[in-house]
């Protein structure tokens, strides 16, 4: 289940420049330097408000199903494979730190925008008024994380070939709180469980509760707080563990974008 995913791709090829810029424009409808909506008019999809629906039993756990639009998803593929990093089909993990490619600072400011237009949905079954819950239950990024400078400065792409899947851990002390994952292609079963000391060991404690959120091709989760720190997450996509309301889920690929910010060095 667990994969090799350690790979470091190479760097940007320079004569991408303008079909990147190209393709931010198309994918987002409008250039990167501009402070306008994120949601163009050049698809007219994007003017809805994304819903943002908190995770019942994970505090800090946040799901916007429809984060990316179909056209913004496949250019966003584009923007990747023209990266060249899954090229060889021997890789299937890439990062980088620091200056993010030019599609991925356009992912972020949508990220960005999708927190701050965003309307959240609480589900029917949950008893607090909204006046009750604390900002932590009601915005699905803590505002101090929301406006850091860079809100993300590492990503890491990820490929997984039907079958293939990554092991129960909770992400590197090494990256801060905030973490944003963007799903592509097909979608899958996320299982999050309470970490006991965050070892990365999957097996389940008796009673340990195991929580299951669909991530849909386009969707967006964001973690932080408890569902950062205190929960494991893995995907298992062997055969007959991709459940969702029963129903085996039909595998195709499926490409992840996780976005980080590392921790300043102590130095
Ligand atoms: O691919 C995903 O959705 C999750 C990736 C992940 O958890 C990680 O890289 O730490
Ligand atoms: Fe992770």
């Amino acid at each position: 289940m667990g994969l090799g995913r350690g790979a470091e791709g190479g760097a940007m090829e320079e004569d991408d420049t303008e079909i990147q810029r190209r393709v931010l424009e198309e994918a987002f409808g409008e250039s990167s330097d501009d402070d306008g909506p994120a949601h163009s008019a050049a698809d007219p999809s994007l003017s809805r408000q994304p819903i943002w629906e908190s995770v019942d039993g994970i505090k800090g756990l946040w799901l916007c199903r429809d984060f990316l639009s179909i056209k913004q998803q496949s250019l966003l593929l584009s923007a990747i494979e023209r990266e060249g990093w899954f090229s060889d089909s021997s890789h299937n993990q890439a990062m980088r730190f620091g200056d993010l490619p030019e599609w991925a600072t356009e992912l972020t400011r949508l990220v960005c925008e999708a927190v701050c237009l965003g309307q959240v949905s609480f589900e029917a079954s949950r008893e607090s008024t909204f006046e009750d819950q604390d900002a932590e239950e009601t915005c699905p990024l803590p505002l101090n994380l929301l406006w850091r400078e860079p809100l993300f400065d590492q990503l890491i792409a990820n490929v997984y070939e039907p079958g293939e899947g990554i092991c129960a851990h909770v992400d590197l002390m090494r990256f801060e709180d905030g973490i944003a994952i963007v799903s592509l292609e097909s979608a899958c079963v996320m299982h999050f469980t309470q970490s006991k000391g965050g070892d990365g060991n999957a097996e389940l404690l008796q009673g340990e509760e195991r929580i299951p959120i669909l991530l849909s091709p386009g969707s967006l989760i964001l973690m932080s707080g408890e569902a950062r720190y205190l929960w494991k997450h893995e995907i298992n996509r062997k055969p007959g563990y991709q459940l969702w309301e029963g129903k085996e889920i039909y595998q195709q690929r499926r490409t992840s974008v996780t976005l980080r910010k590392l921790c300043k060095s102590p130095n």
